[in-house]
């Protein structure tokens, strides 16, 4: 073992001559062993002996390239990302992505702020958990922000890259979200009044009958009305119809697909794996062809239907009509209505559930929605689209179940094409951006101290009269159809089906949480829920549902009757 420093170190004094108190020999004197050629201060490396045998320029260079190092990483802007929690090698914060518990809990926000980044598997993901910070990136700088970001199973194998709701924003998505628009305005959805009526006189009946199996009640309801809406098709009578059950298939691996489960999506070269040693691409294969099948077969039956029997409104009608105008092909007009059932159906579906849970966990409110209903509609005849502006409070229940219980409850990923900043933090070119609508949703900023209480009240004013929301959440008074241009296109139609459903379960029914072996009431917990995929359900509870006066059962059957004429 050596002490001081090598033999030669000429070089090195040069270095220091040139470059004084970048080296400095004497701050070495009280030097360490030195050991294998390395000059060591307090156990601590500072120069090594290659280095001191290299010719000056190339030291220069070097010593050129460190200060370019420190200038270019001080001045980076990946140094201003938004607060990271503790991420694992490799996997980064993915865990952490997949916690939805934890994403929407108090804890996130108080420790992580407005603005939160996650490394997911090397994927910067930046996710907003303020109403301000997701409106003024996600909806104001929506030119920066529409993208979506590469969904390789789901998009691009599955919907062979034409999956309005998947699909980057581009020259066709424009097309295809234009012809969508068109048909599903507020305007346009009230073409389908009938169908949504009918619907919910046949979801009270059962529900009635019954209620047990409510949630297939709900499903069979959303089903059934989506596929009227979009290509005519009969009224389903259980849910389990093959085409139904076909496309719900097909629906549940996607979904599990889109939440990841899928390796490729973060590494993109497996693509290129032959579908023999990729048992993940043979499936999504075979499911794209099915649905292809599935798609074009019922978008055929509209065309041969329009042929044969004359238009009659749908979706698929629509656009078969104004086809020239939207220039999209068959194949993208097929794809763009079989989307519709993917979009609607789980979304409609569980907010009913969540709605019934609000019923039954907060009776007050029920009383409230019927004595609204009593005095509007009063117990003659069923409540109609003609009285949707007489119930506000009707109304102001439904907007409060979609804010306080999200059934997306991180929306729909977005990506950033370019480079952007929000109040100082740093957001990457590619970035996936999520809106966390849990958060917005819950935002004291914007709610108030009582965001997290169900309280429908907050939309309506003094008089009783439905208020406009903040505008932070285009006076909807939540967030849970979306940002920007991305923003849910079914979002009216959505609305009037969730009004049509529960003003007539209301009208016709009181809802009453179960009772244990003892009679005592069980209310359920309004916390709990399960996931299904980037869904989120009620967990399930206990509910009785029963006529709320004698002449419910007569008048329910007589309306009935008159649909079937
Ligand atoms: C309560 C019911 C519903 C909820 C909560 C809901 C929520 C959402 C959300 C959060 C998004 C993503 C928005 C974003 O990326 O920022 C979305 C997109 C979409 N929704 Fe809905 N939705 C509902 C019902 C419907 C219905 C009934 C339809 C159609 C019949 C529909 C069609 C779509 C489509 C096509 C998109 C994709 C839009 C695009 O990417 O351009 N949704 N929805």
């Amino acid at each position: 073992m050596t002490y001081g420093f090598p033999p030669d170190t000429s070089a090195l004094r040069k270095f220091t001559d040139w470059f004084p108190g970048v080296y400095n020999a004497s701050s070495y004197a009280p030097a360490v062993p030195l050991d294998g050629g390395t000059a060591v201060r307090e156990g601590v490396a500072v120069y090594s002996l290659p280095l001191v045998t290299l010719s000056l320029p190339l030291q220069g260079i070097l010593f050129c390239l460190l200060v370019a190092f420190i200038v270019s990483y001080a001045m980076s802007s990946w140094r201003w990302l938004p607060p990271q929690p503790r991420r694992l090698p490799i996997i980064g914060n993915l865990f952490q992505l997949t916690d939805k518990r934890w994403l929407c809990s108090r804890d996130c926000k108080e420790r992580f702020g407005e603005v939160m980044y996650l490394d997911v598997l090397g994927k910067p993901t930046i996710i907003f958990n303020s109403l301000k910070s997701a409106s003024e990136v996600l909806e104001h700088r929506a030119s920066n922000s529409s993208g979506r970001p590469r969904l390789i199973v789901t998009n691009e194998i599955l919907l062979g890259g034409i999956g309005i709701a998947l699909m980057d924003h581009g020259e066709l998505w424009r097309r295809m979200r234009r012809a969508a628009h068109e048909a599903l305005t507020k305007a346009a959805v009230q073409r389908y009044y009938p169908i949504q009526t009918k619907e919910a006189t046949i979801l009270v009946s059962a529900l009635l009958a019954n209620p047990e199996n409510r949630e297939q009640h709900f499903q069979r309801t959303a089903a059934s009305a989506i596929m009227s809406i979009t290509y005519d098709y009969p009224t389903l009578t259980s849910g389990k119809e093959k085409a139904v059950q076909d496309i719900d298939r097909i629906l549940n691996w996607a979904s599990r697909a889109t939440v990841g489960t899928s390796l490729v999506e973060f590494f993109p070269w497996m693509i290129h794996i032959p579908q023999r040693f990729a048992k993940w691409k043979r499936e999504a294969l075979k499911q794209a062809a099915k649905r292809s099948e599935i798609y074009l077969r019922l978008f055929n039956r509209v065309k041969i239907d329009l042929v044969s029997v004359g238009v009659r409104p749908s979706f698929s009608a629509s656009l078969i009509e104004h086809q020239d105008r939207h220039r999209l092909s068959e194949r993208e007009m097929a794809y763009l209505a079989g989307q519709l059932y993917g979009a609607g159906f789980e979304t409609t579906s569980t907010s009913l559930m969540w709605w019934t849970l609000a019923m039954v966990a907060f009776p007050e409110v029920q009383r409230r929605a019927h004595a609204e209903l009593d005095a509007v509609v009063g117990r003659a005849r069923l409540p109609t689209y003609a009285d949707a502006p007489r119930l506000p409070y009707v109304w102001a229940i439904i907007r409060e179940v979609l804010r306080w219980r999200p059934t997306l409850r991180l929306g729909l990923a977005h990506r950033a094409a370019e480079d952007d900043w929000y109040d100082g933090m740093f957001i990457p070119k590619g970035a996936t951006c999520m809106a966390n609508i849990w958060h917005c949703n819950h935002d004291r900023a914007v709610f108030g101290d009582d965001a997290d209480e169900f309280k429908p009240e907050r939309h309506l004013g003094d008089h009783g009269e439905l208020l406009p929301g903040p505008k932070e959440t285009n006076q909807e008074g939540h967030v849970s159809f979306g940002f920007g241009r991305r923003a849910c296109v079914g979002r009216h139609l959505a609305n009037e089906s969730l009004f049509i459903r529960t003003a007539r379960i209301l009208w016709a029914a009181t809802l009453k949480c179960g009772r244990d072996e003892n009679g005592k009431e069980q209310p359920p917990d309004t916390n709990a829920f399960v996931e299904i995929g980037v869904f989120t359900r009620p967990q399930p509870f206990d509910c009785i549902i029963t006529p709320r006066f004698p002449g419910v059962q007569s008048i329910l059957v007589e309306e009935r009757e008159s649909f079937e004429d």
